[in-house]
């Protein structure tokens, strides 16, 4: 299956796969001590994680030039996730179709080149490969194997890509429905929010087809800057739950920190920059702690997802019979902030739910 994007910035010379390499052994042994002076992405990093490298090559573009039968992709679900993942994809000049539910969500994309199909079925007839980025287990399910749904439009030499977070169960449901058509699945959820999205930066964690896995680590490199593969379905669903509960984690105790400086008299403003400087920095407490300090939660990842995700972690671990206390207590936390009406908002808003008095006084 020959790869159809055509070059349109550098970002897209970035994902030619002439120039994405996995790293050595030994190559892991280059550090950021012995080239300081490179950005990033120029470190290697372990076997199982794939890095880009950057390179000035034309190569992509003049093989896509030449190949008469471009890839059609397809993309379910355009939600603040889905839209800038097709985006990037057709801004690449790859052949996109798209559906969403509410299809007014679907307009932008049209108005840069994708076509609009009427159902998930619909575009799954149509396409080589379908990403799906549904809000939940859910969507997730139906999209896939409900009426009109992608399931009806697999066959043998096709692919379904579900990147959407959701629970092992539900990944091995999709999977078997797909495979059941003949068709290849992977589940690829991603690490990442709205702005790494846009930005083409995503961290896809994949299991399932290892050949399905091959063929699209192309797009893959479009919408993001690295992808693991895990093995088999349930180990990508598994490692994105991990990772946001820890996130959900980190994100209520650091609203409880900023909380409590306030009200013993320091400027909380101060401790965010405190923070940014030691060991628990983090990106997320130096993007979002500015604007929580001042009530303001513009949604990059809803609230209510990240409930659902600590939900579905809890599932995980009682499927192992793993304590996890300290996610339990954190997902209480996120239920009242949702029963606060604060679902759509970003989930940095879970801060208002420590605010509230528990107990009002009559
Ligand atoms: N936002 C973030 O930072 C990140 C989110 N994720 C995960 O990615 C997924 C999508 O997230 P995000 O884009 O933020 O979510 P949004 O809520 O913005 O989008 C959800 C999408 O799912 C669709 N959808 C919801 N319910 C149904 C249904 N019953 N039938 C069909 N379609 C449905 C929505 O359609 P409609 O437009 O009609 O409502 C929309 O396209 C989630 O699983 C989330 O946990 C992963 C990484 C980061
Ligand atoms: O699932 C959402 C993850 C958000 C993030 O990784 O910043």
């Amino acid at each position: 299956m020959a790869i159809s994007c055509l070059s349109w910035s550098s970002k897209k010379l970035f994902s030619s796969p002439q120039n994405t390499r996995t790293c050595s052994a030994a190559a892991i042994t280059m550090s950021s001590s012995l080239c300081p002076s490179l950005p990033t992405h120029f470190y290697c990093k372990p076997i199982f994680s794939i890095p880009k490298f950057q390179s000035f090559s034309s190569q992509i573009s003049a093989s896509a030039t030449k190949d008469e039968n471009p890839t059609r992709l397809g993309f379910l679900g355009l939600g603040i996730m889905g839209s800038p993942m097709a985006q990037n994809l057709i801004k690449s000049g790859c052949d996109v179709a798209v559906w969403n539910r509410t299809k007014s969500k679907c307009d932008p994309l049209i108005s840069l080149g994708a076509k609009y199909m009427s159902s998930p079925e619909e575009v799954a007839a149509s396409c080589d490969i379908t990403f799906a980025m549904l809000a939940d287990p859910e969507s997730a399910a139906d999209v896939a194997c409900g009426r009109n749904g992608a399931v009806n439009g697999m066959s043998p030499g096709k692919g379904y890509v579900d990147v959407s977070t959701v629970d092992v169960t539900t990944s091995k449901l999709i999977c078997g429905k797909i495979k059941a058509t003949g068709a290849l699945f992977l589940e690829a959820p991603v690490s990442g929010s709205k702005k790494p999205a846009e930005d083409g930066q995503l961290i896809f964690l994949t299991a399932g087809d290892k050949s399905l896995y091959d063929t699209v680590s192309p797009y893959l490199d479009i919408m993001g800057k690295s992808r693991f593969y895990l093995g088999e379905v349930g180990n990508g669903a598994a490692m994105k739950l991990v990772v946001n509960m820890i996130m959900g984690s980190m994100m209520a105790s650091f609203s409880e920190g900023l909380l409590l400086s306030e009200k013993v008299g320091l400027d909380p403003k101060v401790l965010v920059e405190v923070v940014s400087q030691g060991a628990i920095s983090a990106p997320m407490f130096s993007m979002k702690g500015p604007s929580m300090v001042q009530s303001k939660y513009p949604t990059a990842f809803p609230l209510k997802h990240q409930q659902k995700d600590l939900r579905l972690a809890l599932g995980l671990a009682e499927s192992v019979s793993q304590p996890i206390p300290i996610a339990a207590a954190t997902n209480e936390l996120y239920k009242v902030a949702k029963s606060y009406g604060l679902s759509d908002h970003d989930f940095s808003a879970v801060i208002e739910a420590l605010k509230a008095k528990l107990h009002p006084q009559t």
